[in-house]
């Protein structure tokens, strides 16, 4: 069933909070994606992320090297290394990965790519601040202090999980894929929420996880498209685990370009809000045992890379 995907406004944030928390509740509840408008992040800094992370892609190889990426510290640059479930393959894509902390060698530098930490960090930062709004709406949703996410996503603590990622999905001119081969593989992202930024079509969502089969093979996808001025924002496993269902971290996959469509790169940015380490993530009702959020990553980590040669 194709179901539609809303569009939720924050402008007026804090007169509006219990009609933006109706909103987002019932949209997490079902689709588990939306989009955001009036956040706060400008079409400028938005276009100049997506030019200085495609300033880092154009960089060659042995340059790019210089951050490789560390699977312990999950940060750095990595190209056809990360798999998904539902197809085992690698993706046909390079990314970065930014942290709050322990990033020693991992920061590009200005030289490679001018202003890019500064940059970025000032642009994670606002990702983080449009996050908070969301995450205190479900945290009242929840029957939790409205600073519960607040506290427990901490990106001053050094054990602070957040990950910014740069995506790089590469050409695919006159390239022939089985049918059905997806650009980026059906999965469910891990974390609590994810803000995600692209371009153009290619995005897909299968709404209602419950009712569909395993990686939603052969059910039905309905469309996401980038929305200019919009974020698209949806749950996680991390937030459906602490919501004990009631927030659904659903399916989704990038297809291939259809004729007619730009067959060049692609890019996207995700900001994937993770709890600190030390977080205990309990549902209200008790649903699952507690986990830390440390395990939690660790465990979902381990099952997207594809193993590092030493
Ligand atoms: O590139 C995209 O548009 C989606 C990426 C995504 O879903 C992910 O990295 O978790
Ligand atoms: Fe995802």
């Amino acid at each position: 069933m194709v179901r539609p995907i809303v569009q939720v406004s924050l402008k007026n944030f804090e007169q509006r909070k219990q009609e933006i928390t109706k909103e987002l509740w019932d949209a997490a509840n079902d689709v588990g994606f939306f989009y955001l408008k009036d956040h706060g992040l400008t079409e400028d800094e938005i276009q100049h992320m997506f030019s200085i992370s495609k300033a880092f892609f154009d960089l060659p190889a042995d340059v790019k090297g210089k951050y490789r990426f560390d699977l312990k510290k999950n940060s750095g640059w990595e190209s056809g290394q990360q798999k998904r479930a539902s197809h085992n393959l690698p993706e046909l894509k390079e990314s970065l990965q930014l942290k709050w902390h322990n990033m020693e060698g991992k920061w590009p530098t200005d030289e490679d790519v001018a202003d890019f930490k500064d940059f970025s960090e000032s642009f994670m930062k606002k990702c983080q601040e449009i996050s908070f709004k969301v995450l205190s709406c479900f945290a009242l949703g929840l029957g939790f202090d409205e600073d519960f996410f607040t506290k427990n996503h901490d990106i001053l603590r050094p054990d602070a999980q957040q990950t910014f990622r740069l995506m790089h999905y590469f050409p695919v001119f006159s390239r022939e894929f089985p049918p059905g081969f997806p650009r980026a593989g059906s999965h469910c992202d891990f974390e609590t929420i994810t803000l995600l930024f692209a371009k153009g079509a290619g995005l897909e969502v299968c709404p209602g996880r419950e009712a569909t089969s395993q990686h939603a093979m052969g059910d039905e996808w309905t469309p996401c498209p980038a929305i200019p001025g919009t974020i698209t924002v949806n749950i996680g496993d991390a937030l459906m685990r602490w919501s004990d269902d009631k927030l659904k971290s659903n399916y989704h996959r990038v297809r291939m370009p259809v004729p007619g469509e730009d067959q060049g790169s692609r890019y996207s940015i995700a900001y994937f809000n993770q709890a600190n380490k030390s977080a205990v993530i309990a549902g209200k009702e008790g649903r699952y045992p507690p986990v830390t959020a440390e395990d939690f990553v660790r465990e979902s980590l381990a099952a997207i890379y594809v193993k590092q040669e030493e």
